[in-house]
């Protein structure tokens, strides 16, 4: 692969790959045959079609740039001795939201960032079933392409909003973290005024906050490296911020463990959630 392909180029490179990940799941969610569920040593289920994705993506993403690996959840993981050698590496979830795509929500996503010094500096997201992709990178903005056509997105300011009496709007988990969330939201609610709530699966939530149709993603609840990296790169490309409970910002390979710390993705930097979140 050319080492001058720039930023744009290898964006629309990486969302054909994404994309024809997207069409492998698609094909296993379309098929008559039962879907067979597998559960992974860390407990988390599994499916022939996380793994049809993967098979797309990590050969692809391997030749894309010249000595750059891939770190795929659906492969062996190298020791950190190993990834701590490197710079620059592909995060990749081939399938995040297994459990909505098992329930059949639509609310599952293929997932690439590229990860440069810690940093999720590229990112795409795609969603098989609404044939929408998000795409972010660092210091050129991010975008939402669907068959409808392709816009700029850009993160909400909150301030004029609570002027306004407009709710808060906050965006959580299905599946996990709910007391805690809840907790949270009768914070937010004693001293900003209403909240409402939505809830869905995947990383589509930190495409929401992106987009400017949410406000807050609190995550209160483990996830993994590669459930946030390339929704990171696409909210911070889009003027958010992803930080963890000490507002440190979420950083990748830093670490044994692929763990991340519970996390706030924020679309509006600029308004001071800190007393509020670190309480
Ligand atoms: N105990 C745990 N440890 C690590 N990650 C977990 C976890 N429980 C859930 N997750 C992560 O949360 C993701 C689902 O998040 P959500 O509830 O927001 O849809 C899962 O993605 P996968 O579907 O890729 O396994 C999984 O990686
Ligand atoms: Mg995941």
């Amino acid at each position: 692969m050319d080492r001058a392909l720039d930023n744009k180029a290898l964006v629309e490179r990486v969302i054909e790959i994404c994309t024809r990940a997207g069409e492998a799941i698609l094909d296993v969610y379309n098929s008559s045959a039962e879907l067979q569920v597998d559960t992974k040593a860390d407990d988390s289920p599994v499916t022939a079609a996380d793994l049809a994705a993967h098979k797309v993506l990590a050969p692809a993403l391997a030749q894309l740039i010249d000595g750059v690996p891939v770190l795929s959840e659906e492969q062996e993981m190298p020791s950190f001795g190993e990834r701590s050698q490197w710079q620059r590496y592909w995060i990749v979830d081939p399938l995040d939201g297994t459990k909505e795509f098992i329930r059949r929500t639509g609310e599952f996503t293929v997932n690439v960032a590229l990860v440069d010094k810690g940093e999720p500096v590229l990112g795409v997201v795609h969603v098989p079933v609404l044939d929408i992709t998000y795409a972010g990178v660092k210091g050129a903005g991010a975008f939402k392409r669907s068959a409808g056509g392709e816009e700029e997105i850009r993160v909400r300011p909150l301030q004029p909003r609570l002027d306004a009496g407009a709710a808060v709007e906050l965006v959580a988990s299905r599946s996990h973290g709910a007391g805690a969330v809840d907790q949270l939201v009768e914070r937010i609610e004693s001293s900003l005024g209403s909240v409402a709530c939505k809830n869905m699966g995947s990383s589509l939530k930190l495409c929401l906050v992106a987009e400017g149709a949410a406000d807050l993603y609190p995550r209160l609840a483990p996830t993994c490296e590669w459930d946030t990296a390339a929704a990171q790169a696409v909210v911070e490309a889009a003027g958010g911020t992803v930080v963890d409970d000490q507002f440190q910002l979420l950083r990748y390979n830093t670490k044994d463990s692929l763990l991340n710390p519970f996390f706030y993705v924020i679309g509006d930097p600029s308004f001071d959630w800190r007393e509020l979140l670190t309480k």
